[in-house]
């Protein structure tokens, strides 16, 4: 199965703006499955079988259209100015080892480009035809911008929607990409160069050769303008009016859901949604998802604060002016064909009180549009920002007590949580004026419908204006209903955030958001994920892929299933230039999902930045992260940053002595099992494992022999697995580290004389093999990891 998400990942993680400015992965029926964000990526060594289209836009830029003359003087240079042409400069597959194989697909596919621009050459030439013309050049003179058949391949301009990334959906010939399809499992099935589980397959089911983009699922109206986006990369599936049982049933297609208030994002919809990454409400509240369960399955829920504030806090006062004027029930009189006038006499709002409960950022807009109304204002709210209080003329009071008092109009504007639920009872209520009128534009359920209603009927609440109820739509019965049918209370259906304007911003600002959590980046506004900055989360991108290395190396070298006592106490050193990253989140989350990759099925583990801390609360495992800026670390070895991994049996008594005793320090080393890592050129390596210092890629299949450091041993293994018919694609030696080789944990130098060896293998090794090279021949140990 094709895992688009880890492609995407894959494709991101390996931005380098120095290389290629954009990398798409399409599917064989031409969709695009996955994009670098937002410029660029860097060769994927080492990444088996990625197929993907780059281009680079500045080569193409000021490329004359071809319609060019047709078009008026001014529309001609913003076109030739602005728009690129883009074009198709290389399809590369990057494998660790085969470049035959990339020339001869390059072949096969350039040649149906349409109406593309010659691109740029680059590397070694592509050729035209998939036997091998090493003369011919892509285009051929004669098909270069000409094609018109049926095996043509288009592009349609960048989406304008999608910032950055300059989309342009290639339509790739569906019967020439099934070819290529084939032609790259051929080869790596012939060459080996599978990799472990993460291996790009081209098709999504395997049966059809169609592969799905990522899905959106959307129960609720929302805004077209946002949902445009999506469709440049996504599957979106607008289905109104699901149960939620048929929710239920369906949501495991997805990998987004995008609700409003009207959804119940519940924990078994959330447990149900086996590929759900994202829930986006389009809107503020996020009552509606339950955000324990969503963080504890990784499920990022992002919403969009500011979309629809001033919708709400004008439809706020629009409800104030309602209520005070009688407008509603004079509009039906009205319309009902009388003429009344004296009964319907309201009430000014200038000079009155405004007690706003929950200065946030709606209660502020209110304060703020009500001021200009000449209303006097006061607020109660224990974390209000008190100088931007102070800049609405608000007064904040210390006590709810104080607040309903003096209150003429009682707003409120917090959220729906433990501490807000039923705040206004009948106890509150009471203790305000007689002539005052409520509002509730927030959230039902802050008001005890029930003490309400009496309070109006009883005459010691003049009024409410209420948009929000306890449960949407009410049922015939229920207190909101009798609520909404009093004649003192203006009603509307949940209509705060119901604008054009906020709809849009919403809509937009949740769509980004799930864009960029799809394609593997940071959203703007999780709800409960950590915020990392876009930058931040580049820089960090190479050492997240080291740390999910270390993380399933340490698992499978040192904790293989048959080792006793599983470590949980795990100590990760970041030194150099790594020392400084603002945040260690995503390499933390990283390290524990290499960790228990290996010994946990791929079903049950999505482990990512929302819910890392929890899952390794829930195991037992104890991550401690420490930096260090060692200054001299680039002179001394080469690199900027490097980081250390070291397990340990249990948790150290602070030392007692302030003397440093060697041997003991030497004893507890023995007994840590460490790992140290290390990223150049974007590619991780790993410099220590155990007690050896090597350097080698932790990818692939690799054996890791342990023997005596003496002549001959690599002769041994290679021969024993070149009759075992095994092929080496790499081979290093990693000898002991000279002082843990002086005094091992046992403090009789036993050890000293051992090495390392690590051989990259091409396809896999039995455990016959395995077997057969550990004894006499001074091979200690021999193990395979997979990374
Ligand atoms: N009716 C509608 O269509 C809409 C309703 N809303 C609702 O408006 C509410 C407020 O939204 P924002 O202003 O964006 O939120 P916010 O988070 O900016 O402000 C909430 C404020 O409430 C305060 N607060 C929390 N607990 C409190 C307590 N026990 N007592 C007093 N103050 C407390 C917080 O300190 C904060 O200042 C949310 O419930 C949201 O769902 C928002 C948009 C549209
Ligand atoms: O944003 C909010 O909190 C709202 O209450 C708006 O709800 P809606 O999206 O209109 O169902």
């Amino acid at each position: 199965m094709l895992n688009a998400r880890a492609l995407t990942e894959l494709l991101t993680l390996n931005t380098d703006d120095t290389l290629c400015k954009q990398w798409w992965l399409m599917t064989p029926n031409g969709t695009l499955l996955a994009y670098s964000q937002p410029s660029g990526i860097k060769t994927l060594r080492n990444k088996a079988a990625v197929v993907a289209l780059s281009w680079q836009e500045h080569q193409l830029l000021m490329q004359p259209q071809p319609n060019d003359s047709e078009q008026d003087e001014d529309e001609a240079s913003t076109s030739r100015t602005r728009e690129p042409v883009v074009s198709l400069r290389a399809l590369t597959i990057e494998s660790t080892t085969s470049n035959v194989l990339t020339t001869r697909v390059q072949a096969g596919l350039l040649l149906s480009l349409e109406g593309g621009v010659p691109p740029r050459r680059h590397g070694f030439e592509p050729k035209t035809s998939a036997e091998g013309d090493d003369d011919a050049v892509y285009p051929p003179e004669d098909t270069a911008g000409a094609a018109t058949s049926s095996e043509e391949l288009t592009t349609s301009r960048p989406s304008s929607t999608m910032s950055n990334a300059a989309i342009s959906i290639l339509r790739l010939q569906r019967k020439k990409l099934d070819a290529l399809a084939d032609a790259i499992l051929d080869e790596l099935e012939r060459t080996g160069q599978i990799v472990g589980f993460t291996i790009v397959k081209l098709y999504e089911n395997g049966t059809n050769g169609h592969a799905a983009r990522p899905k959106v699922l959307i129960p609720e109206k929302v805004s077209p303008d946002g949902l445009k986006l999506l469709q440049a990369s996504l599957d979106v599936h607008e289905r109104k009016g699901l149960s939620p049982q048929e929710l239920e049933e369906v949501i495991g297609e997805y990998d987004a859901l995008i609700v409003r208030s009207e959804t119940k994002v519940t924990a078994a919809l959330l447990a149900a949604g086996k590929r759900l990454r994202v829930v986006a409400r389009a809107g503020v509240g996020v009552d509606n998802v339950d955000l324990d369960a969503a963080t504890k399955l990784g499920i990022i829920v992002v919403n969009s604060p500011q979309g629809n504030i001033n919708a709400a806090a004008e439809h706020t006062i629009a409800l104030l002016m309602a209520t005070a004027r009688n407008i509603d029930i004079a509009s039906a009189s009205l319309k009902s064909g009388k003429w009344e006038r004296s009964k319907l006499v309201g009430v000014e709002v200038k000079g009155k009180t405004l007690a706003i409960i929950g200065l946030g950022k709606v209660g502020l807009t209110v304060a703020r549009a009500a001021g200009g109304l000449g209303m006097d204002l006061i607020a109660f709210d224990p974390y209000a920002n008190t100088s931007l209080a102070a800049s609405a003329n608000v007064e904040i009071v210390s006590t709810m007590d104080e607040l309903l008092k003096q209150a003429d109009f009682l707003t409120i504007h917090t959220p729906l949580i433990a501490s807000t639920k039923g705040m206004i009872s009948a106890n509150e209520l009471a203790k305000m004026k007689k002539t005052a009128r409520v509002l509730n534009v927030a959230r039902g359920g802050m008001f005890d419908e029930a003490a309400l209603l009496e309070a109006l009927e009883a005459g010691t609440i003049a009024g409410a204006g209420i948009d929000v109820f306890t449960s949407e739509p009410p049922a015939p019965d229920d207190n909101a209903s009798k609520l909404i049918a009093h004649p003192k209370v203006v009603a509307t259906p949940h209509l705060g955030a119901s604008t054009v304007e906020a709809q849009e911003n919403v809509s937009i600002d949740v769509c980004t958001q799930v864009i960029s959590i799809l394609s593997g980046q940071m959203p703007r506004s999780a709800v409960n994920a950590p915020l990392i900055l876009p930058e931040e989360y580049r820089t960090l991108s190479p050492f997240v892929s080291l740390l999910e290395k270390m993380g399933s190396l340490y698992t499978q070298h040192f904790q293989p299933p048959s080792a006793s006592q599983p470590r949980k106490i795990f100590h990760l050193t970041y030194t150099g230039a790594l020392a400084s990253a603002q945040t260690t989140k995503p390499l933390f989350a990283a390290f524990l999902k290499g960790l228990l990759t290996p010994i946990t099925s791929s079903e049950s583990l999505n482990i990512n930045l929302v819910n890392a801390e929890i899952v390794a609360k829930e195991r037992g495992i104890l991550i401690n992260e420490s930096r260090s800026r060692e200054e001299d670390l680039e002179s001394s070895s080469g690199f900027a940053s490097s980081v250390t991994l070291t397990a340990r049996v249990a948790p150290r008594s602070p030392s007692v002595s302030r003397v440093p005793d060697p041997f003991s320090q030497a004893q507890k080393r023995d007994q840590d099992h460490t790992i140290t890592g290390f990223v150049s050129a974007n590619t991780p390596y790993i410099s220590r494992l155990g007690r050896f210092e090597c350097r080698f890629i932790p990818s692939g299949t690799l054996l890791i022999c342990r023997n005596f450091d003496s002549p001959g041993k690599i002769g041994v293994v290679g021969g024993r697995l070149g009759k075992a018919g095994v092929n080496i694609r790499f081979m290093s030696v990693a000898p002991i580290d000279e002082d843990e080789g002086e005094v091992d944990g046992k403090g009789n130098g036993e050890g000293k004389n051992e090495a390392l060896m690590i051989l990259g293998i091409a396809g896999s090794v039995s455990k016959e093999v395995k077997e057969s090279l550990v004894g006499e021949d001074g091979v200690l140990e021999a193990g395979v990891v997979v990374l």
